[in-house]
């Protein structure tokens, strides 16, 4: 049967990329994102972005929704400081597979758990079984329409602690409108948009920045 956009990403960084190199994994998915076929990436633009908010914030404990190929995953694993706790959940297992062999390729693999499931289940579960008690950084890719229930889950389960960042993708295009209306709006929440565009296009997009007051 047919392969994959997934498994076509994964043989285009086995083939392309340096084996331990993340940056060449990042730039061969890049290539493989603008001269073969589109996919939803975070991509070089807003990956710049997401870049500087990690090193900035510099986080102990890292939460990403949506891990998908693992693109942003390996961005992000690439900055950490060593006994960081980066955890990236994804609930479809085709991705799981795709996005542990490219994260290998990567040779990041120790520096992050990807666990296999939906966020509405495992964010309850993030204390007992990974000893979690807050997260410094969360990262938000995931489907657009889950970003607000699921940050009313963190608040719900205190893994919020003063000065948590939330920085969420696509907050224009797909867009998740119900989200930024709750972060920009709250008492809880500093919020600030940073513009960019979707990934490899020029159709406007963005990511929000959403620092938890406490
Ligand atoms: C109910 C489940 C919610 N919880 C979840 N928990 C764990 N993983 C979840 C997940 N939801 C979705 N996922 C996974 O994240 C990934 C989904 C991401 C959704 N992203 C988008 O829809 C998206 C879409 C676009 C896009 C933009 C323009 C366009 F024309 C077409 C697409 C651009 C992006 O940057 C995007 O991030 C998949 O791998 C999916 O299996
Ligand atoms: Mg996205």
């Amino acid at each position: 049967t047919r392969s994959t956009r997934p498994q076509r990403m994964l043989k285009a960084v086995q083939k392309n990329a340096t084996k331990g190199n993340p940056e060449s994994v990042i730039s061969a998915i890049d290539y493989f994102c603008k001269h073969s076929e589109w996919a939803m990436n975070v991509g070089d633009e807003k990956g710049s972005i997401l870049d500087s908010v990690v090193t900035e914030v510099n986080p102990s404990t890292v939460l990403e929704l949506g891990t998908y190929c693992g693109y942003s995953t390996v961005r992000i694993a690439r900055l950490l400081s060593p006994g960081t706790k980066f955890i990236t959940l994804e609930f479809n297992p085709a991705n799981v597979t795709v996005a542990r062999q490219i994260i290998a390729h990567a040779g990041i693999q120790d520096k992050v758990t990807v666990v296999e499931g939906s966020s509405g289940d495992l964010i309850p579960q993030m204390k007992e079984r990974f000893g979690i008690t807050t997260f410094d950084f969360i990262f938000l890719d995931h489907w657009k329409d889950r970003y607000l229930p699921d940050i009313k889950l963190f608040e719900e389960c205190g893994l919020l602690r003063k000065g948590s960042v939330l920085l969420a993708d696509n907050v224009i295009c797909p867009g998740a409108p119900e989200y930024l209306e709750y972060v920009r709006n709250s008492p809880r929440y500093e919020s600030r948009y940073y513009p960019a565009h979707l990934e490899y296009t020029k159709v406007e997009d963005g990511l929000e920045k959403s620092v938890f007051l406490g």
